[in-house]
């Protein structure tokens, strides 16, 4: 790839600089004649590709024009990112990734060099992983099956965008070497029958292969990936409720990997919780839980809490108290037939209730226990009702409440009504963007609770300390590096820091990460400063 010439260049992503070119490079590179004569800062290509997105009125023609961006100057794409963190974010990633992963057959455009593994060609794994990383050095993997793609469930091969979508958030918020990772999409089929119907759908057209040969290609994936990349990271992303926990337990003791649904969520969770206290002044163990939703980021939430109750001083058993799981069942209870391993030991006993069968609906389960947090991770809209919210408010002085579901069209509230229902009492935060709530002369800042707030920082963090594993203490000590961020005595103050500020804080991130990694002696290689380890690595975007 270095030794690239003409048009060779113009054309690799990663190394054209377009009209940026001096006119020593093009002489060098055979580019002379290739371009216009004048040469251009990278800031003059900048503002004209600023210039030419903002141009474009609709969230998907503005992505469409991103994306051919980064297929053409991945440099140019990352520089104006830089200057445009919290207006791209959106588009780039949630929830305008949202709009292109359904509309992908239509609007397909060079892909980003994903990696494209098929369920049905075990065999060419190997291959498919060195032609797609091209000689790079890979040392970040984003993979997805997409059976269960944010909350709009199976997508297919469509989402391998959010793979994409996750490690343009790394690049832009934490600084890793965009030629050091790689999106992998693995199409295991798909059960949505109107991918399988459209024409264009451009995955394996059969359902989804489950259980054991399911299982046995993901773990010929890994030992492949393993070989291949021995320093990466493996990052999974949005698989469906029976496989996300089950692949994590099977790879988190033996190789460098996190699931972001499960742990990124538990993270920015606790530390959005973290950061409604710090206003409240309450304390962590006086919260009652209530958790609408107990699936893979509903049980990811409620394990991080549990974690970090014990941390706290309480047993297992009296931390478990703390917990309410409401599913489609409605309030969980240790006889039901239908409950995931991870739903288990959080559930309640009937006898614990006068009437445990009225227990069916979020209502019911609000009145009853009285709530402090609520936490919706249900892909149900608009669950959160004034109803439910304005009787959490009557029992709480401050009610904590985070309704998650991404993208906007599946949240269980906005924050505006939360704001409004409970007179300005209720701390929120959301997983998509919102904008500041302006009520009764007090200007409410929204935290977004999504884990893109913590996944770039904790990732590169481990990536730069060249980590073996992810343990418990470097997940908790990622969380405390997001606290103390936010000026929590102004009044409408957000639980969360503002995505404005996401570089700065996910440096503080993988520093603190980097260092807890050091401390554990899980690094691969001799590292003296975890600090300076972070800054070494980073790749900045410019010429
Ligand atoms: N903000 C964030 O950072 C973040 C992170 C991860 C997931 N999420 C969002 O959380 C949602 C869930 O994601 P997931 O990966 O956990 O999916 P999942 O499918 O594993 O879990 C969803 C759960 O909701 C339950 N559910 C469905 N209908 C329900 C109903 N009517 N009442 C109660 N429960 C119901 C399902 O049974 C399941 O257990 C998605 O919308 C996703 O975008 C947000
Ligand atoms: O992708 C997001 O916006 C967050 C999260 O990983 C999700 O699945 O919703
Ligand atoms: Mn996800």
């Amino acid at each position: 790839m270095m030794d690239a010439k003409g048009y060779e260049v113009l054309r690799n992503p990663f190394l054209n600089k377009g009209t940026g070119f001096t006119l020593i490079e093009r002489k060098a590179l055979g580019l002379t004649g290739t371009l216009p004569s004048q040469v251009q800062t990278i800031d003059e290509q900048a503002e004209q590709a600023y210039q030419q997105f903002q141009s474009k009125t609709a969230p998907l023609e503005k992505r469409i024009f991103l994306m051919t961006l980064f297929n053409e100057n991945i440099t140019l794409f990352y520089h104006l990112m830089d200057q445009h963190v919290s207006e791209f974010m959106p588009i780039v990633y949630d929830p305008v990734v949202a709009d292109s992963i359904e509309q992908y057959n239509d609007i397909y455009t060079n892909p980003q060099n994903a990696t494209f593994l098929s369920v049905d060609k075990p065999e060419d794994i190997k291959q498919s992983l060195i032609n797609a990383a091209d000689g790079r050095d890979i040392k970040l993997i984003v993979v997805t099956d997409a059976e269960g793609i944010l909350g709009m469930g199976d997508w297919g091969v469509n989402g391998v965008d959010i793979a994409v979508g996750k490690l343009m958030v790394y690049t832009a918020a934490a600084g890793i070497d965009p030629a050091s990772v790689l999106p992998i999409s693995i199409d295991a089929g798909t059960n949505n029958q109107a991918l399988l119907e459209n024409e264009r759908y451009l995955g394996n057209k059969h359902a989804r292969i489950a259980g054991d040969a399911y299982l046995e290609f993901i773990d010929q994936f890994v030992t492949a990936e393993q070989e291949l990349f021995p320093e990466s990271l493996l990052h999974w992303e949005d698989f469906g409720r029976a496989n996300s926990q089950v692949i994590l337990d099977k790879y988190k003791n033996k190789i460098a990997t996190f699931n972001d649904d499960i742990q990124g969520t538990g993270m920015i969770v606790l530390a959005g919780v973290f950061g409604a206290l710090n206003i409240s002044k309450e304390r962590l163990i006086d919260q009652t839980f209530v958790t609408f939703g107990a699936g893979t980021a509903g049980m990811g939430i409620v394990n991080q809490i549990f974690t970090e109750l014990q941390e706290a001083g309480l047993s297992a058993k009296e931390a478990k108290k703390h917990f309410y799981l409401v599913d489609k069942q409605g309030l969980l209870f240790d006889d039901m037939s239908d409950l995931t391993v991870a739903q288990k030991p959080f559930t309640r006993t009937r006898d614990e209730f006068s009437h445990a069968e009225e227990l069916t609906t979020l209502s019911a389960v609000v009145k009853e226990i009285k709530p402090t947090v609520l936490i919706g991770t249900s892909t149900q809209p608009g669950t959160f009702t004034e109803e439910i919210v304005k009787e959490m408010a009557t029992h709480t002085a401050r009610p904590i409440i985070f309704p998650l579901s991404n993208p906007t069209k599946l949240a269980e509230a906005t924050a505006e009504n939360l704001i409004k229902w409970t007179d300005g009492k209720a701390l929120v935060a959301t997983g998509i963007p919102a904008e500041n709530v302006e009520y009764k002369g007090v200007t409410y800042k929204i935290g977004q609770g999504n884990n893109a707030l913590i996944y770039p920082g904790l990732g590169f963090g481990l990536v730069a300390s060249t980590a073996k594993l992810l343990t418990q203490k470097t997940i908790s000590a990622a969380i405390h590096a997001l606290g103390g961020l936010v000026d929590s005595d102004q009044e409408g103050a957000a639980v969360l820091p503002p995505v404005s500020n996401l570089t700065e804080f996910s440096q503080k991130i993988a520093e603190v990460t980097a260092q807890s990694v050091v401390n554990q002696g899980l690094n691969r290689e001799k590292i003296s400063d975890a600090k300076q380890a972070v800054r070494d690595v980073k790749w900045s975007a410019n010429y």
